[in-house]
């Protein structure tokens, strides 16, 4: 099996192209590619797909094989790959994924696409939609106890489930501690992915995050729009925030007449490969 490996800055993904590769159990494949000793090594797989709603359909699986609805830095790869492969000639595309059909501006240099803006659709509140088990009609600065101690959460969810942390110091958190405690939590029947941010001033933030499936991975995309919507809902930034993540920056804006994120950010391949089972 032919496979990509890509990553957007450093959420990396193994990726293919399910025009020419037939995928029996993406799940138990999942599992067994990311695994970073005995497999490629990744933060999971990503299998790009014809599409009858789309142009292509995107289907994600974490590292543990359970699916992702949406990944943001994984769909900036996606639109990379088709646009770089030659699956597509088109610069603006639009990928099928369980969280909703997304629509992607592609920025080409030399021929390869260097930057993609992703409308990443509205962000959801509603506690039955996140899914959070919650009284009222959104949960922003909620209490919830975790791991033994209290904390203050603003969930989101951006087609996944996200609960956003306002922590300062998160140089120093032992976030493989919380992190477990938070994605297992009674309140996510579906788990959540979690993030820890830090403002550093009303356009700039610095996060972490513990995902689904995966455990601490250097860059969320979903998670990072979950981050910048929290910040905009808890009155602590503009409307516009570059989201500083461990492997790098993403500039999110929150357009509140249309009520739409739209996430920008860099897409890049490492290597081709052949996986051999
Ligand atoms: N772990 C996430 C999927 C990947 C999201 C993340 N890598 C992104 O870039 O959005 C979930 O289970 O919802």
């Amino acid at each position: 099996m032919k496979f990509t490996k890509m990553q957007g800055i450093g959420n990396d993904y193994v990726y293919v192209n399910c025009f020419q590769e037939k995928i029996e159990n993406p799940s138990e494949l999942a599992k067994k590619i990311s695994d970073r000793h005995f497999g490629v090594g990744s933060d999971g797989l990503i299998l790009i797909c014809p599409s009858d709603k789309a142009d292509f359909e995107m289907k994600m699986y974490n590292a543990d094989g359970s699916r992702g609805e949406m990944c943001g830095n994984g769909i900036r790869c996606v639109a990379k790959y088709v646009y770089d492969y030659g699956l597509t000639d088109k610069k603006q595309i639009s990928v099928e994924t369980l969280g909703g059909i997304k629509y992607l501006d592609l920025t080409v240099e030399n021929g390869k696409a260097v930057l993609v803006k992703v409308d990443m659709g509205s962000p959801i509140l509603e506690p039955e939609l996140i899914p959070v088990k919650a009284e009222g009609e959104n949960v922003i600065d909620a209490s919830i106890i975790a791991g033994g101690a209290e904390y203050k959460m603003t969930c989101i969810s951006m087609g996944n489930p996200h609960a956003v942390i306002f922590w300062d110091g998160i140089d120093s958190m032992e976030i493989e501690k919380i992190g477990p405690s938070f994605e297992e939590h009674e309140r996510f029947p579906n788990r959540v992915n979690t993030e820890f941010v830090e403002v550093l001033d009303e356009k700039t933030v610095k996060m972490r995050v513990w995902e689904r499936g995966s455990g601490e991975t250097l860059a969320c995309g979903t998670g990072a729009c979950a981050v910048a919507v929290a910040c905009i809902l808890n009155g602590r930034t503009e409307d516009t925030v570059c989201v500083k993540l461990l492997g790098g920056d993403l500039l999110v804006q929150w357009d509140r007449e249309k009520n739409k994120v739209y996430m920008t950010g860099p897409a890049e391949v490492v290597f081709d490969g052949e996986w051999k089972e």
